[in-house]
This record gives C-alpha cells, structure tokens and sequence, in this order.
C-alpha cells in the first residue's frame, strides 16, 4: 500500500481532491464509491470549489456509498443521505438519480443488498473507493471480526459506535442498531481505494492496518493485499508508524519519477 504523509488535514484533502480530478481527466463519467465521517468533509469541500471553478464536472459521475444506517428515513439530519446531499451532492453539478446510497430504508434490506451489488456491477465498477478509519479499525460498518471477503450486507452496530452515536438523537427518539454496508470485498474490488486518516485519535488505527498483519481484527489491514491502496495520513495520524521517513522518502522519488517522465503527480 501506499502511504503518504503530509503535514495537515488540508494537505490530504487536497492531495485526494487532486486523485479525484486526474480520474475524472481520464474518465467525465466515473464512478465512485464515496464514505461519510467528518475526515472526509475537506476533501468534499475541496472537490465542491474545483467544481465551482470550472476545474472538474460530475455531470456524468455515478457514485456509491459505503454505508448507511437502517430504519432511518432519508431526510433524518444523521442518515448517510442527508450528510451526503448536505456535504456534497447539493453544491456540486451531479446528477442526483446517479447517487446511490446502501439500501439502509427498503423494506427487505438482505434482498436489496443483492440489488446494489449488481447496480455497482452493472456501472462497471467503482473507480476511486474513498474510505475513512474507524479508531478500532473499522472500514465501513465493517467492524472488527468482520469476513475480509463479504460483500454488502446489513450489520450490527457496536455499542461503543451506538454510544458514540447516543449523542445526535434525542432522548426517545429510536436509534439505528444497525446498518447496511460495503463488505470488505466489495471495496477491495474498486480500481483504487483511497483512505484517508487525519489525527491523533487514528494512529493506533493507521499503524495497525499499514505495519499489523491481516486480520480480521483490524478490516483495514485488507488493502495490505490491494494492488492499488492509497493511504493519505497528516502528521498526527502517522505519529504511531515505525519509519514514516521511510514513506516520505520513497513519496519523494516517486513524485521526481513522475514529474522526470511527464506524468500526472
Ligand atoms: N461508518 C462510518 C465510517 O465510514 C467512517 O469512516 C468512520 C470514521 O468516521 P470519522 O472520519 O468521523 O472519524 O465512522 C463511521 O463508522
């Protein structure tokens, strides 16, 4: 996997907003499966200034998200479409019958699991997978013990993310328990998964799934055996990794490579 450290959350969200814009270069009408969390809200708004300069178009962009929470209805403020129409989709030219997110309100979740994996088979597949870190490792709401090879199913939330979560619902007012997800397989079949960690609060995480073996324990450490895996980490998240000079060192050469021949940094 790639790694690359740099020195604040603005310098990921613009290094990832930068892989976005070269994808779209090569392809207007790519596909991308995007996530939700607050480590990804810069690069979003990142994405939403290029697109308001004229740089980048989603005009012909479909996109397909990690997660969602069941039995909330889509205009509640803490389901994964709202965060997206309100972080995203709203201020960018997308068309908004091109964004799907994991069935999370249907009335048969397990089938609809089926039917947005072909959807994402019938796109052609995902492009740029976008994914955050949980601090236990979690890709997704793929948690810890989570299959290495699943695909989208419902799953149950961990108490700590339900206590995690207490704080945005009211009190008597249902929370989701569970949630629909990406599996872990389905992610590793994109074409790149770009992760992006920021802090301090991720180390343990981001050590975990560069350094650590492949486990189930740690659903990150599976883009150990992607082909095409980019970790973006700021300082703070990359303070726990045992030689992150080791990284800079071999981002440096890889950036005086492909400016020598001419490339897309
Ligand atoms: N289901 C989401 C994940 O997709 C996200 O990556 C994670 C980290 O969120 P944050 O970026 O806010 O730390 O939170 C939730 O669990």
């Amino acid at each position: 996997m790639k790694v690359v450290i740099l020195d604040t959350p603005t310098d990921v969200a613009r290094y990832g907003a930068d892989l976005f814009q070269q994808q779209l270069q090569r392809n207007p009408a790519s596909v991308f499966g995007l996530a939700t969390g607050s480590t990804p809200v810069q690069l979003y708004r990142e994405l939403i200034e290029r697109n308001r300069q004229g740089l980048l178009s989603f005009r012909e962009v479909r996109t397909f998200n990690l997660d969602e929470y069941m039995d909330l209805p889509a205009t509640h403020p803490q389901s994964y479409r709202h965060f997206m129409n309100s972080e995203f989709f709203d201020h960018i030219d997308i068309d908004p019958a091109n964004t799907r997110v994991p069935p999370g309100d249907a009335a048969d979740p397990i089938a609809a699991c089926t039917d947005y994996e072909r959807a994402i088979a019938d796109a052609g597949g995902i492009d740029i997978q976008l994914l955050g870190i949980g601090r236990n490792g979690h890709i997704g709401f793929n948690e810890p013990t989570s299959c290495l090879t699943s695909r989208t199913r419902v799953k149950t939330l961990t108490r700590e993310t339900i206590e995690d979560n207490a704080r945005f619902f009211s009190a008597g007012e249902h929370q989701p328990h569970l949630s629909v997800t990406m599996g872990i397989g389905t992610i590793m079949e994109a074409r790149l998964v770009l992760l992006l960690a920021t802090g301090e609060s991720k180390a343990a995480a981001v050590k975990a799934m560069v350094e650590g073996p492949v486990s189930a324990w740690c659903p990150a450490s599976a883009l150990q055996m992607h082909p095409a895996a980019v970790v973006l980490v700021d300082e703070a998240a990359a303070s726990q990794l045992s030689n992150p000079g080791f990284f800079k060192h071999i981002e440096a050469e890889n950036q005086a490579l492909l400016a020598r021949l001419g490339h897309c940094p």
